[in-house]
């Protein structure tokens, strides 16, 4: 008989006799039945010659799934799915690929230096069920890991670290990225789950398709690099391991594109924060923790977000119609009323007491206008690199007529040069030029569109000096024949 069937017998022995003890315990007074049943279960423990642990799905009042129940499940689904003969698919990557895992009430046997280790999958089914629950089910998965109560050193300190550190290092290996966005704080409902929802994270942006300057890019790349092999550094300093960018620009210099690439890079998690829809400076504390170490932190836009930039400014600039960008002018208005995060509350979040849980992270902020925003919220520290996204200048367009052409030189590069020097233009319009429009386009007819495009943007912007040099003409000429006009 092997030691698995001698553990079940003994195992079902037990539990035999705890049953029969429950049936007759009701006949005893309740402090003497509690009496006997404790000096029981010591008895049973006597005999018993294995040591049982359990690893439960969800702990206490948590709404997140145990880590550790996580990461067992990955470890015992390499092992498992050659042993098990029941399992369960999960499959993940758009369907190409499936993970398996065991059934509830399957058992497994793991070897650790000559020692065997029982593996069972358990739940437990409540009596009564919750008329409402934030849970999907109401049933408590467990494993069970049973072994030999004289291999209990390594078994407890070994063995599950172990199986820990495996389970962790699958993680790592088939992880799926996930860009998060958070939902409205009215729609939580207490319930931890509905803080963010996700997508699975599959952005083609990287630093090769990335166009800038490539000694700027180069930097870039150093410092993010750096940044996540420097866990002993910033626990040496004694920082929490976080960094802060400032992306700044116009609209089409690719922000976003290089926050996609910073992902791809680092293989993190993107948290979208969408600061409108948060409904103060708790839910935004709440949010924070409710995010993942290995992840950047994303504001967008962040001098739309909220009125963050006019605290500590004259009251007049506010006062003042957003001409520029009416839309985000009126959705800021709208969202003002919404929300009560103020700028101590991003602060705190950014780099208070609160930020320092969970670590690994990027806190990125994006904006058209940097000279909008309060220079406390962008001090080095808090932003600790701040990079400048521009128009696009002859070695941004050498990498986009590379990715887009597979153009590495040509005759109309010259022109190019010259006239981007003269033109601003953002990448993304250069971007659209170079894209072929149909089967016949060849490389260059996109370069011809594009130094047609430059042309009509350079013929623009002249076109825009005379109007507003006209404009600032009569200005003056008004200003000296009225004294109320608007800027007195
Ligand atoms: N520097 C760049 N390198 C490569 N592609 C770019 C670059 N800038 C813009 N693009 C192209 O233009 C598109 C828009 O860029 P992106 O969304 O990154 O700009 P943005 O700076 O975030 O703009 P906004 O301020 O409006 O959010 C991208 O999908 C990409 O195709
Ligand atoms: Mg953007």
């Amino acid at each position: 008989m092997t030691v698995g069937d001698h553990m079940t017998q003994l195992g079902s022995v037990m539990a035999s006799a705890m049953f029969i003890w429950a049936i007759f315990k009701q006949w005893f007074p309740e402090d003497l039945g509690n009496h006997i049943e404790k000096y029981f279960q010591r008895l049973v423990t006597y005999f018993y010659p294995y040591i049982t642990i359990t690893f439960h799905e969800y702990q206490g009042d948590e709404f997140e799934r145990s880590q550790a129940y996580m990461a067992i499940e990955r470890y015992l689904s390499t092992n498992s799915s050659n042993c098990a003969k029941r399992l369960k698919a999960n499959v993940i990557k758009d369907c190409k690929s499936v993970v398996l895992s065991m059934d509830d009430y399957e058992e497994v046997i793991d070897e650790f230096k000559g020692i065997k280790m029982w593996w069972t999958s358990t739940k437990s089914i409540p009596q009564q069920r919750a008329i409402f629950s934030y849970h999907a089910d109401d049933e408590k998965r467990y494993y069970k890991l049973t072994s030999h109560r004289k291999h209990r050193d390594i078994v407890v300190g070994d063995y599950v670290q172990h199986v820990l550190d495996e389970g962790n290092a699958i993680a790592t290996k088939t992880r799926q990225r996930k860009l998060y966005t958070n939902s409205k704080s009215e729609n939580w409902y207490g319930n931890k789950r509905t803080m963010w929802s996700h997508i699975m994270f599959e952005h083609p942006s990287t630093f090769d398709t990335l166009a800038m300057d490539p000694n700027k890019k180069k930097e870039i790349l150093n410092d993010l690099l750096t940044f996540s092999k420097s866990k002993d550094y910033y626990k040496k300093v004694g920082k929490s391991w976080k960094r802060g960018y400032l992306l700044y620009g116009p609209p089409g210099t690719g922000k976003s594109s290089m926050i996609a690439a910073m992902a791809n890079l680092l293989d993190y998690d993107i948290y979208d924060l969408e600061l409108t829809s948060v409904n103060d400076n708790t839910d935004l504390r709440k949010l924070l923790i409710d995010t993942s170490s290995k992840s950047i932190i994303v504001i967008e836009d962040i001098d739309c977000s909220l009125d963050l930039t006019g605290q500590r400014k004259k009251k007049k600039e506010d006062k003042k119609p957003d001409q520029k960008d009416p839309i985000r002018k009126k959705e800021k208005d709208k969202n003002k009323k919404k929300t009560e995060v103020t700028l101590s509350g991003l602060l705190n979040f950014i780099d208070g007491l609160w930020s320092a849980c969970g670590s690994e992270r990027l806190i990125i902020f994006t904006t058209n206008h940097v000279e909008k925003l309060d220079p406390a919220l962008i001090r080095r520290g808090r932003m600790d690199k701040h990079i400048e996204m521009s128009y696009c200048c002859f070695q941004t367009f050498k990498v986009l007529a590379k990715n887009y052409l597979d153009l590495e030189s040509h005759d109309l590069f010259a022109t190019i040069d010259r006239m981007l020097g003269e033109t601003k233009m953002t990448p993304a319009d250069v971007a659209e030029c170079l894209m072929p429009k149909s089967a016949e386009e060849d490389a260059e007819s996109c370069l011809n569109e594009l130094i047609k495009s430059l042309e009509n943007a350079k013929e623009e912007a002249r076109l825009k000096v005379v109007e507003s040099e006209d404009n600032g003409g009569q200005k003056v000429q008004e200003c000296d024949g009225s004294s109320d006009s608007e800027d007195d």
